[in-house]
């Protein structure tokens, strides 16, 4: 695996007339990695896939693509996909035109792949565009996206108006591809739990800051919940910062910062007390309020986690 990273960020800030879209990010994406860019509306997502892009130009900082910025280097711009959830397609374009352009575009096109998922999308390839439901249309996206097979490669928000049934024929086949051709996937979402399967590392925005930048599986299970007899309960909780707490008569619900074992699990269950561990959009919610209240200048979390 190439140790050069797949996407660099240093400072990198973008600036419209009032309103500032990203402020100051800086992380490393390694290559070969799935990674989810999470976050509200309008924090600033889809301006980091412009700017990573070079379909924006920053404020400040710079965005390095296998360590080159994108806008100066035409080889590093054909490793690049990115599918927007606004994505322009010529006016008289059908599905099939597009795809033969993105067969043009892209140096790692897979045609077969794309017939198999034009077929299992059902995608009508005579349509025109921009006579397809929003369901079609971020299927076309979806079949552009995986049949590229480029190096990093940005979905953003490549589920909208998908049913269910779609949804999961573009998880599975993302999952599986990935397996075969390694590369590098940012998915831009709000609905964490759905990607949650996909995912190997989150980095959550919040008003153009990165406030949390883990891989997932030190976020999930880092916040859990117990619940029972008062006093058994903040006796399993011992030594655990608590994240939240709600007493209802004799009985406490506590959310705590850290991980329960096999052990303490089974003494936690034998004293009465309910063990769940949040999923991973609760735990985000949980620490990502832990560290606003405990910092005011610090924006980017790491999790050390307190573990039991
Ligand atoms: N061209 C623009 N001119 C002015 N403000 C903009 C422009 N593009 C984005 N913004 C603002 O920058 C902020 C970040 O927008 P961005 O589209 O990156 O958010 P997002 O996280 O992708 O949101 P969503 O989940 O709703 O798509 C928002 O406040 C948005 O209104």
């Amino acid at each position: 695996m190439n140790a050069t990273p797949a996407l660099e960020l240093r400072g990198l800030s973008k600036a419209y007339r009032d309103t500032t879209a990203l402020e100051s990010v800086t992380t490393t994406l390694a290559a070969g990695h799935i990674y989810g860019l999470l976050g509200r509306n309008g924090a600033g997502k889809s301006t980091l896939m412009s700017l990573a892009t070079a379909q924006a130009f920053p404020s400040a900082g710079d965005a390095l693509v296998f360590g080159h910025t994108p806008y100066e280097h035409r080889a590093t711009l054909a490793r690049m996909c990115f599918m927007k959830e606004s994505q322009k397609y010529p006016d008289d374009y059908t599905v099939k035109h597009a795809l033969a352009s993105a067969a043009i575009a892209y140096p790692n096109w897979d045609q077969a792949f794309a017939d198999q998922l034009v077929g299992e999308l059902r995608l009508p390839l005579k349509r025109r565009i921009k006579k397809l439901s929003r369901g079609q249309f971020s299927s076309v996206g979806i079949v552009i996206g995986l049949a590229s097979r480029a190096d990093l490669t940005f979905f953003d928000e490549p589920y909208l108006g998908l049913d269910a049934v779609a949804r999961q024929v573009f998880y599975d086949h993302l999952l599986a591809d990935f397996a075969e051709h390694p590369r590098t996937v940012v998915l831009s979402s709000h609905l964490i739990d759905e990607i949650a399967d996909v995912l190997e590392h989150v980095l959550l925005l919040e008003d153009g800051h990165l406030v949390l930048d883990a891989p997932v599986e030190e976020v999930r299970g880092a916040v859990t919940s117990l619940s029972g007899p008062s006093q058994a309960v903040l006796d399993a909780a011992a030594g655990l910062p608590i994240l939240a707490r709600r007493d209802l008569g004799p009985v406490t619900q506590l959310t705590v910062r850290g991980r329960f074992d096999a052990a303490a699990r089974a003494a936690a269950e034998a004293a009465g007390v309910g063990v769940a561990a949040e999923s991973l959009q609760q735990s985000i919610v949980y620490l990502t309020r832990a560290s606003e209240a405990s910092t005011t200048t610090a924006h980017t979390s790491t999790l050390s986690g307190g573990t039991s």
